[in-house]
């Protein structure tokens, strides 16, 4: 399977206005104009749109959108999923025309984490422009960013994404939350698609009521982090890690709460690789400096 990136996500939100404030004001991004009453459409580049919050009677992570390049690796898509007895769902007319792509298809990972695969988004390729300022969002080919998303069933689950959905390990950790040294260590596996993103999606072996650990969106430069962090806090937003750097991406970020219950990674600087010079390790630290996650345990 030939993913090409991370295209759009969904949210699931018991309160829309909580999520434009949210995103229009604190993250930065620009509601659509094809938003509704139960659709909140934020804009991060030429693109529609990149996060779809649905209003729901609950609030979580939604359904990861993974995008191919035409029709033909959509069916081939569809092939593979079906080979390895996956249960696929087909979007209807309505359901593409909402999410503004020509075809999509919805399945479930092992643990029941939701995804959908499309091809060809709609685009009215007006530019970015952020109600606060932010200069730009770091996407085109690498997608919107990335998404950590809870997998129990941990080694079921790394299989059903580096076989049948074709995804590459970038590199792996084994992680404690706390400084318990008789708490189990939980493993925490990274990985890519068909783009030089570090990583796209990260499976987590631990069960996350919300459906999601956080999800990241990256930022052209430096200053958008820190004026991010101005706006989380200017907005009542909660910390949950301090600013830091990663070892394995080297991005410079921090993470505060969604409204939906799962975390948003702000950053800058992830690193573009080039996967045939690649070689998986394993990270036996988080961070270089920062990213002190005892604060949103708080
Ligand atoms: C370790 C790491 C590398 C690159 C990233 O983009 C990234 O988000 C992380 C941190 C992942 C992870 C998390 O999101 C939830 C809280 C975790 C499990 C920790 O307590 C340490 C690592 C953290
Ligand atoms: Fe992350």
């Amino acid at each position: 399977m030939d993913i090409r990136g991370l295209g759009y996500v969904t949210v699931e939100s018991t309160d829309l206005a909580k999520w434009q404030e949210y995103g229009t004001q604190v993250l930065g991004l620009m509601e659509h104009e094809a938003s509704d009453e139960n659709t909140l459409l934020l804009k991060m580049d030429e693109r529609n749109y990149r996060i779809a919050v649905e209003k729901s009677d609950r609030d979580g992570y939604g359904a990861s959108g993974w995008e191919v390049a035409n029709k033909e690796a959509f069916e081939q898509a569809i092939t593979e999923l079906e080979a390895a007895d996956v249960q696929v769902t087909s979007g209807t007319e309505e359901e593409a025309a909402a999410r503004m792509v020509q075809q999509l298809i919805k399945f479930s990972d092992p643990d029941g984490n939701r995804h959908e695969l499309f091809w060809g988004p709609v685009q009215d390729f007006t530019h970015f422009v952020s109600p606060v300022g932010v200069s730009r969002f770091v996407t085109t080919d690498l997608g919107l960013g990335h998404v950590v998303i809870p997998a129990p069933s941990f080694e079921t689950c790394r299989e059903f994404y580096t076989d049948v959905l074709g995804f590459g390990l970038s590199d792996l950790m084994q992680v404690t939350f706390t400084d318990d040294p008789a708490e189990p260590k939980k493993r925490l596996h990274f990985l890519h698609c068909n783009n030089g993103r570090h990583h796209s999606l990260a499976i987590f072996e631990c069960p996350i009521p919300s459906g999601c650990v956080h999800m990241m969106l990256e930022v052209e430069e430096m200053d958008d982090v820190g004026r991010a962090l101005d706006r989380m806090e200017a907005h009542g937003v909660k910390l949950s890690a301090t600013l830091g750097k990663h070892t394995n991406d080297e991005m410079v970020s921090f993470y505060m709460q969604t409204p939906s219950g799962f975390d948003m990674e702000y950053g800058c600087g992830g690193l573009v690789v080039d996967w045939d010079r690649h070689t998986v390790f394993e990270s036996s630290s988080v961070s270089l400096w920062g990213h002190d996650f005892s604060v949103g345990r708080q």
